[in-house]
């Protein structure tokens, strides 16, 4: 393969895809980035953990051949790059990576790395699954109430940064372009405006409807919400709903009962008759696909938390959502992620919250997020039990209240310990 830096690894054997189906042997490569910020704290936390589950779970059968791979400030203070083209032949090479966050600044400078690895890769869902540990403190009455799993799409929306600067000749040219060739008069301010661009498609958004209706069905979920803002923005947005439909009653029609199903039922022969449709659909146990619009979602989501289990909906509106239903289960400082093409079996996987820079090399924050990610990892890759065990340490050492500063501030009787410590503590539950 050729690198332009990084030197091949030195053992292991890559993991293969056919048809979709991961082929993993038991020494996998597997490149990861440890990530800026607190990145180093929590990476070195995650690897202690995610190895010895696989060591006790597999009796040494198995073991991660971790390869480093390098992006943002590592790598830029190295190669003078922030992703450098290694890194992304590696890990289309090796299929399956994780990272720890990476910096992007705000206003100016580089772009996100974060975005850009999911936009070179096509990793189109974002999967973050939102459960409640018990015992973590949570600002709700009812924090077990909430078992979410987000489907956010990951390579469109306003999120994909095209954008252009104000006062540049570029936003110029846009701007001139919508009000003299496409009648646009609603730029408020037009000669002190930037501009961004909010792409939304019927494939991108097929692909993420079905991920999330093939997980909702594999995993026995009750619903799937598309969460959108379609009033307003109707032919990015409210398109998003439309499409979302179509593909489910097109692909899933014995499978799924969905609520534009209803709205035709009920026009045709009344409320009672969709009543009917939609209590037979849910007794013959169909999956129930349905919408809301985001705002009245996010405040659902706080209200009426078991009406919502599988989401589905766009890049900006998952970023808000995911990190308001993580703060619901206790704060990002658990919760997990990643990013994911279920076709070429490319998957990166990390947590939600970001590089929190005022805590860097402090050994101190929660390493809760990146690890239940490494997680849903072992998950993806078919290693159950390795997962099984790091859930269940996970659930024992926080009932035992021995935590990180982030929960332990909010709890009554707790042992606060240090991000490496938390690690330890995890290993000897397991
Ligand atoms: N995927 C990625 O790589 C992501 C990268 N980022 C990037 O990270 C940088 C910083 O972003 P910012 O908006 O400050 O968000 P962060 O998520 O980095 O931090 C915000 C706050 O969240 C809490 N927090 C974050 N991580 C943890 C943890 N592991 N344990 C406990 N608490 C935690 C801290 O709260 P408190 O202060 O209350 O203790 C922290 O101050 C930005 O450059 C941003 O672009 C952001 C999100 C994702
Ligand atoms: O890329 C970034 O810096 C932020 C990304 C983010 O907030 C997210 O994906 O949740
Ligand atoms: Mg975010």
């Amino acid at each position: 393969m050729p690198f332009k830096h990084l030197e091949a690894p030195v053992k292991g054997e890559p993991i293969t895809v056919q048809n979709g189906v991961l082929n993993v042997p038991d020494q996998p490569i597997i490149p990861f980035i440890e990530g800026d910020g607190t990145g180093p704290d929590i990476w070195a936390a995650t690897k202690s953990v995610l190895d010895e589950a696989v060591k006790k779970a597999y009796n040494g059968k198995r073991e991660i051949a971790w390869y480093e791979v390098y992006a943002g400030e590592k790598a830029y203070n190295g190669w003078g790059e922030w992703l450098p083209e290694d890194t992304l032949t590696a890990i289309r090479k090796y299929l399956v990576a994780i990272k720890g966050p990476l910096t992007t600044p705000v206003g100016g400078g580089i772009r996100s790395l974060n975005v850009a690895l999911r936009q070179e890769l096509d990793l189109y869902v974002c999967l973050r699954p939102v459960r409640y540990f018990e015992g973590v403190p949570s600002p709700v009455k009812h924090p077990e109430k909430v078992d979410m799993v987000i489907f956010r799409e990951n390579s469109e929306d306003i999120y994909a940064g095209i954008e252009w600067e104000y006062g540049s000749k570029e936003v110029k040219k846009v701007i001139d372009f919508l009000q003299n060739e496409m009648g646009v008069k609603k730029i408020r301010f037009p000669e002190t405006a930037g501009i961004g661009i909010k792409p939304v498609s019927k494939e991108g958004t097929e692909r993420l409807v079905k991920a999330a209706i093939e997980y909702a069905l594999q995993h026995n979920r009750s619903s799937v919400t598309l969460v959108h803002k379609g009033n307003i923005m109707k032919f990015t947005e409210g398109a998003f709903k439309n499409w979302g439909y179509e593909v489910a009653e097109r692909d899933y029609a014995d499978q799924v009962f969905t609520w534009a199903q209803y709205d035709r039922i009920k026009e045709e022969y009344g409320i009672d008759a969709a009543n009917d449709a939609q209590a037979k659909a849910e007794a013959e146990g169909k999956l129930i696909v349905k919408d809301v619009i985001a705002d009245a979602f996010l405040q659902q989501i706080l209200t009426r938390p078991t009406e919502y289990d599988v989401i589905a909906t766009l890049n900006l509106n998952g970023d808000y959502i995911s990190d308001a239903l993580a703060a619901q289960v206790g704060g990002i400082g658990i919760a997990p992620g990643a990013n994911i093409n279920y076709i070429t079996g490319h998957a990166i996987f990390e947590a939600t919250h970001g590089t929190a820079p005022k805590y860097a090399g402090m050994d101190k924050v929660n390493p809760g997020s990146l690890i239940l990610s490494g997680v849903l990892m072992l998950e993806h890759l078919g290693w159950r039990e390795a997962a099984e065990l790091i859930y269940k340490a996970m659930g024992n050492t926080i009932s035992n209240k021995t935590v990180t500063y982030d929960f332990a501030r909010l709890m009554d009787g707790a042992t606060q310990v240090k991000c490496s410590e938390f690690a330890d503590h995890l290993i000897s539950n397991m």
